[in-house]
C-alpha cells in the first residue's frame, strides 16, 4: 500500500492525466520534491508527511491540474545526466537535444575546440559540451537576459566556465572570434504548427524560444549559416536541431550557402531532427 503515491495518482487521473503519466508524475514528485527513495516507495513508506509538506503538495497538484509542466513547478530537470534549473524564462530541454549533444561529442573528439551555442536558453547544450569536451572553450548567446541568468546559474552549479553574451543573432556580431563549432537549437515551430501543440507548452514555455513565421521557417538557420561563414574556421562544423518538416530545405539552404558534407540525422524516434554541415 502506497497511500501518498495512490492519492497523488488519483488526483492527477481526476485532472485528466493518462494513468501512465499520472504514475510517473506521482513517483517523480515523491522522489524529486519530497526526497523519498525508490526503495521507500516500493516498501510503501510514503506515510510520514507533515503539514507544511502537504501544503506544498497541494500547490503542486493545483498547478499540474492547470497543465503547468512539472519541471517548472519543481524548478529543475535532468539533461544528459546533469541537473539544470529551469523556469518559465527558458525552454525545458528536450531529449532530442540531448541526442544532438551526443552527436557533437562523438564527432568532435579533439581537445581545446572553440564552441559557440546560439540561443542557449537554460544553457543545456553549452554546459554539457563544456563538461564533456576536453578543454573546450565555450561561448553562448541568447537574446533573453532572463534566460541568460538561468544559464549562468546552471553553469556555476555544474562547475563549468562559459562566456555568456546577450546577443540578438540578427544583429551584427561584435569582435573577431572564430570557432571550430557553432551549434544552435533555434526557434523553429511555424505559426501554423501552433494549433497542434499541447497546452502545457503553449501556455507556459517562452514564445521567443519557439515560433517562426510561416512565411520564413528557416530564418534562424539562414542567419546562423551566414554568421558561420564569418565566424567558423575553414573546416569548422555547424550543428542544428531542426524542424523535422524542413530537413531537406535546411540541407539545401546550407549546400548553397557555403557548406559541404551536409548530413541530416534522425533521432531515436526516426524523425529527421538534426543536421551537420562543414564550412568550405
Ligand atoms: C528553442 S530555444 C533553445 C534553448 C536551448 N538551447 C535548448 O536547446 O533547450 C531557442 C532559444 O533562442 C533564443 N532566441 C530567440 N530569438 C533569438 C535571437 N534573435 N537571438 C538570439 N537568441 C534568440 C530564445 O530566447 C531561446 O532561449
Amino acid at each position: 500500500m502506497n497511500p501518498l503515491y495512490t492519492y497523488i495518482k488519483q488526483k492527477l487521473i481526476a485532472a485528466s492525466y493518462a494513468e501512465t503519466e499520472a504514475s510517473a508524475l506521482a513517483r517523480w514528485i515523491l522522489e524529486e520534491e519530497f526526497g523519498f527513495s525508490t526503495l521507500e516507495l516500493y516498501a510503501g513508506k510514503d506515510t510520514d508527511f507533515p503539514m507544511e509538506k502537504r501544503n506544498r503538495l497541494n500547490d503542486i497538484l493545483v498547478r499540474l491540474a492547470r497543465f503547468e509542466p512539472i519541471q517548472y513547478i519543481i524548478g529543475k530537470t535532468e539533461f544528459c545526466g546533469l541537473t539544470l534549473k529551469v523556469s518559465s524564462d527558458v525552454l525545458i530541454p528536450r531529449p532530442e537535444t540531448a541526442e544532438l549533444v551526443d552527436w557533437i561529442v562523438s564527432d568532435c573528439p579533439q581537445s581545446g575546440l572553440r564552441v559557440l551555442d546560439i540561443g542557449t536558453g537554460s544553457g543545456c547544450i553549452a554546459i554539457t559540451l563544456a563538461e564533456r569536451m576536453v578543454e573546450a572553450e565555450v561561448s553562448a548567446w541568447d537574446i533573453s537576459e532572463r534566460a541568460l541568468a538561468v544559464a549562468r546559474e546552471n553553469a556555476l552549479h555544474n562547475n563549468v566556465r562559459i562566456a555568456f553574451s546577450c546577443m540578438d543573432v540578427f544583429n551584427e556580431p561584435t569582435g573577431t572570434s572564430v570557432f571550430d563549432i557553432i551549434v544552435s537549437n533555434p526557434p523553429y515551430i511555424t505559426e501554423s504548427e501552433r494549433a497542434e501543440m499541447e497546452r502545457n507548452v503553449l501556455d507556459y514555455e517562452p514564445e521567443t524560444a519557439l515560433f517562426v513565421p510561416d512565411t520564413d521557417p528557416l530564418r534562424f538557420y539562414r542567419r546562423i549559416a551566414h554568421i558561420g561563414n564569418q565566424m567558423l574556421k575553414p573546416g569548422g562544423k555547424l550543428f542544428f536541431e531542426i524542424n523535422r518538416a524542413y530537413g531537406s530545405e535546411t540541407a539545401a539552404m546550407l549546400k548553397y550557402g557555403g557548406y559541404s558534407q551536409v548530413e541530416v540525422r534522425s533521432d531515436s524516434y526516426g524523425n529527421a531532427r538534426m543536421i551537420k554541415a562543414i564550412k568550405r
